[in-house]
């Protein structure tokens, strides 16, 4: 059996008790590191305080091993229980789908348990989920690559009145191209956008396609470290959200459409003007 559990957002507490249970019975436990982070990182020591919790060696499954090397993964479920852990829900990224239809193809049974994901905790601000529209990610710029395919997301649901939600990138691990050439595999460290970064590519791109899809007055909320205990949210226009410190990842960022007044008194609490205490529960 593949087991696909999700930790949810915090830290180490927020498995549920069925999540840990099936941890406990599985032979072999990975955890992904890609495509989020717990609040504690997935350093040596984070994970170490998850293998005492579950008295349990981990093993950390990078981009590669998912992608590519799934098979050993699901042989291995063929013969007994594994336990494949993702951050916040197993669902919240497209990415482990994939594993699960391959898992399945194969003929092995697979069972997901659910946690929450960053996309139920936005809802804390107070912006309702059947007010949403498509979410966009904004991928980090480079010199020459600066894909804008989120604009047009953007934009259509504005029209419509509704809030867009934007994960921000996370760049995990790439080998860098001088330790390729000398034939060791060096990784470089992660890199996670900050919401600053993300409005300031989010301007350049309103700029370049001027169709005002949105601009430096539009109201948005930036989230930091959803789900931890210095969990950040603060509601404002893009100008002012990008001058804040959200301190460290992760972040995400919400677009605000059209407001129910019901909206506007929950997004009232998480306002500027009481910046005093940005890190409201
Ligand atoms: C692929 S998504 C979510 C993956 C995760 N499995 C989940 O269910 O939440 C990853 C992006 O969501 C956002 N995100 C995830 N966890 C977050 C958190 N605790 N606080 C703020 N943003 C978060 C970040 O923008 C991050 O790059």
């Amino acid at each position: 059996m593949l087991y696909i559990i999700g930790l949810g957002l915090g830290d180490e507490k927020d498995i549920t008790l069925r999540g840990l249970e099936a941890v406990k019975n599985c032979e072999k436990v990975y955890i992904e590191a890609y495509t989020s982070l717990l609040s504690f990182g997935l350093s040596s020591n984070g994970l170490s305080t998850l293998e005492e919790l579950y008295g349990k060696m981990i093993t950390l499954a990078d981009r590669e091993m998912v992608e590519e090397r799934a098979d050993v993964i699901i042989s291995e479920a063929r013969e007994f229980d594994v336990a494949f852990l993702v951050v916040g829900d197993p669902f919240g990224a497209t990415t482990h789908t994939d594993l699960v239809v391959r898992a399945k193809q194969s003929g092995i049974n697979v069972k997901v348990v659910h946690n929450a994901s960053v996309m139920n905790a936005i809802g804390l601000c107070g912006l309702q989920l059947y007010r949403y529209g498509e979410t966009v990610s904004i991928p980090f710029f480079t010199e020459t690559w600066r894909p804008d395919s989120f604009y047009e997301k953007i934009q259509r649901n504005r029209t419509l009145g509704l809030h867009t939600l934007c994960l921000l990138d996370i760049r995990v691990k790439e080998p860098t191209l001088e330790s390729l050439c000398r034939g060791r595999k060096q990784y470089e460290p992660p890199r996670y956008m900050t919401i600053s970064t993300a409005i300031e590519q989010l301007l350049e791109v309103e700029q370049a396609r001027g169709a005002f899809a949105y601009g430096e007055d539009t109201t948005c909320v930036g989230f930091a470290r959803l789900g931890s205990e210095d969990q950040m949210v603060v509601a404002g226009s893009m100008k002012q959200l990008q001058a804040i410190d959200f301190g460290p990842p992760l972040h995400c960022l919400v677009i605000v459409g059209k407001t129910h007044p019901v909206e506007d008194e929950m997004l009232g609490f998480y306002t500027l003007k009481e910046t005093s205490d940005h890190a409201l529960q």
